[in-house]
């Protein structure tokens, strides 16, 4: 994926600007930052981090570098923030057009991009961050990986070498889910997936109870249905913000071999690991192994599922070789 996330028009601009003037005279919706405009934009509101905050951070993933979370997420958990206010009074607008009682509407964030490019750690740094601010302290974070379906249930249907793929997942469930979670329901229950069983954990449940945020990570959080179901809702449309965390395809591939690597001598010699034939696979084995994976499913979704999503995101995170972002897109139409 060496192209820009976004048509050509938007990707000129350096510094930020209020619209794109594209060659063929269009307007662009969206605005390009190259990272020192986009961290300079935390300066408008002083943000510190407490030595509570950064040991949390660290334990997050301790790859992560500080510097990433100053110049990137601190402006990221400002914009967030006037997002969540505004939201919160268009819905009390609405609550005092209708005559109605004030209704607690969590304010829902979808992060997409592909499998090993990042998402858990955004998530995980922005539930951080976003908890911090007083008016919104309680921040749930899914991932759509608990609406995979069962892998006797992907055997049944021949699907175990399309895990990650749309049809992989009970999309019904999880827009079912969504909706009663932004429906303000007390209790709302979501199945569980182990990447060391690499199967959905039976009678495990994560429970959300009426957070303020509710942040959905997954592959497939931006992806619509195909014209034969037009009718459907889909689960972005419950969204309030998304984000799309994107990488040149050689580098995501890169992160997940070398995360293939890593599991081999941890997660994969578990005694529970459905992977533990791969733990004693030499170095040289590893890597073919991993990207043998790679170039047969989460590449080829990839292309043809995760990528096509991304201009529907209202802002792209666009990451260099050693993860650090060096363009972020905003949507401004
Ligand atoms: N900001 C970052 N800085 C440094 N390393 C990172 C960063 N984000 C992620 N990584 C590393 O990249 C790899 C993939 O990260 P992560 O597990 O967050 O991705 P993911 O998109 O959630 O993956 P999956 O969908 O496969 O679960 C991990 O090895 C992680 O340590
Ligand atoms: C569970 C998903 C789809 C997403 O997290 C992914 O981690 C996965 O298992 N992909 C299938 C191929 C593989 O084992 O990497």
């Amino acid at each position: 994926m060496s192209e820009s996330p976004l048509p050509a028009r938007s990707r000129r601009g350096t510094g930020p600007r209020a619209m794109d003037d594209g060659a063929d005279g269009d307007p662009s919706p969206w605005v390009a930052l190259a990272r020192e405009d986009w961290a300079a934009l935390r300066s408008a509101t002083p943000l510190t981090l407490s030595e509570a905050d950064l040991a949390q951070l660290r334990g997050i993933n301790t790859r992560v570098s500080l510097d990433e979370v100053a110049d990137v997420y601190l402006p990221l958990s400002r914009l967030l923030n006037l997002y969540v206010a505004a939201t919160q009074d268009l819905h009390r607008a609405t609550d005092t057009f209708l005559g109605s009682l004030a209704a607690k509407v969590p304010f829902v964030i979808g992060i997409a991009g592909s499998v090993a490019v990042g998402k858990s750690t955004t998530s995980r740094i922005l539930q951080a961050l976003l908890s911090r601010w007083p008016d919104h302290p309680e921040v749930a974070l899914v991932t759509t990986d608990g609406f995979l379906w069962p892998n006797a249930e992907l055997e049944r249907r021949g699907l175990m070498e399309r895990k990650g793929f749309p049809e992989s997942y009970d999309v019904a469930s999880l827009v079912r889910f969504v909706a009663r979670v932004k429906a303000g329901e007390p209790e709302v229950a979501a199945p569980v997936y182990s990447h060391l069983t690499y199967d959905i954990v039976p009678d495990e449940r994560v429970l959300v109870r009426q957070p303020d945020i509710l942040i959905l990570e997954g592959l497939n959080v931006l992806q619509t249905g195909t014209a034969a179901d037009e009718r459907r809702v889909f689960v972005s449309d419950f969204f309030d913000f998304s984000i799309y965390v994107d990488a040149a395809e050689q580098d995501v591939e890169r992160w997940y071999v070398e995360r293939f690597r890593t599991l081999r001598g941890t997660a994969f010699r578990d005694p529970r690991s459905y992977f533990r034939r791969y733990a004693g696979l030499t170095d040289d084995q590893a890597d073919a192994t991993a990207r043998d994976i790679w170039a047969r499913i989460n590449g080829v979704n990839l292309r043809d599922n995760v990528l096509p999503t991304r201009s529907r995101a209202d802002l792209v995170l666009q990451k260099a070789a050693d993860h650090a972002v060096h363009t972020v897109h905003l949507r401004k139409l």
